[in-house]
Order: structure tokens, then C-alpha cells, then sequence
């Protein structure tokens, strides 16, 4: 059945969501892609599929993201911000991670959780390396 997904990078994170993204095409073809401006113009390059574009993360994408969620549009969420650098919005993005709460939608902060949210992997079978951030 068609669900609604959410795809949200930050800008530090934007080429692991593309990676992320284009490694599991086949599993995000059946569903309805949304995104943030700058992230959904990237993946719909990246993935050669249609991706509904709101604003850009700082000028209200999160929120608009927020807004589906509360109307009860929005299957999933995965969001690769950027725990290193302070965002001038961070209260949108707070906000979009606390509706997830609210409302019990499945969020995917990293790469392991997008894996693990998906079924490409098990908590059991996953060995990831832990690396430290290079930006
Ligand atoms: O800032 C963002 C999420 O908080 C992402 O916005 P963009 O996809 O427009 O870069």
C-alpha cells in the first residue's frame, strides 16, 4: 500500500540522505515522497521520482512537514540533521521531532534507524561502524 514519506537532510547530511536514498530506490518507488525545498530538489534529481517540494527547511518546510503530520498525512519521517552545527530554525526542527512523538510516526534520525525503520536491516545483523564525523 502507497504510504507518504518525508525526506529531510540538513546541509552536512544531504549527500548520506542521497546515498541513503538511491541505495533503496526500489524501496521508496512505491511511495509518495515529500521533502523540504533544497532536500526534494536533490533526491528527485538523485532518484529520477517525483518528490512534493515545500519551503526550504529554515523558511517553514519543517512546518509544513509539522502540518501534515498533524492532519494525519504522513507515514514516515526521515530527517539526517545535523547534530554539529546549530540550525537558525531549530525550533521548527524541534517541533517537527516532537509532532512525530505525538503522533507515533516513525522517525529515522541517521542512516542505522532508516535501515532498521525500512527492514533492510535487524538489530540483531547490523555491525555499523562507528565513525567519527569529518565536517
Ligand atoms: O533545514 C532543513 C530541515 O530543517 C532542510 O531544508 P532544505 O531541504 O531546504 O535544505
Amino acid at each position: 500500500m502507497q504510504k507518504t514519506i518525508a525526506l529531510v537532510a540538513h546541509d552536512h547530511k544531504k549527500q548520506e540522505l542521497i546515498d541513503w536514498a538511491t541505495t533503496h530506490k526500489a524501496l521508496l518507488e512505491p511511495h509518495k515522497l515529500v521533502a523540504t525545498g533544497t532536500t526534494g530538489g536533490l533526491v528527485e534529481n538523485a532518484l529520477n521520482q517525483p518528490v512534493h517540494k515545500f519551503k526550504s527547511g529554515p523558511l517553514g518546510g519543517d512546518q509544513q512537514i509539522g502540518a501534515l503530520i498533524s492532519e494525519g498525512k504522513l507515514d514516515a519521517l526521515v530527517f539526517f540533521w545535523d547534530p554539529l552545527n546549530p540550525a537558525p530554525h531549530d525550533p521548527d526542527v524541534k517541533a517537527l521531532l516532537r509532532l512525530c512523538s505525538v503522533w507515533n510516526i516513525p522517525v529515522a534520525c541517521n542512516r542505522a534507524s532508516a535501515d532498521l525503520m525500512f527492514g533492510i536491516q535487524s538489530l540483531e545483523h547490523m555491525h555499523y561502524k562507528r565513525e567519527i564525523p569529518t565536517y
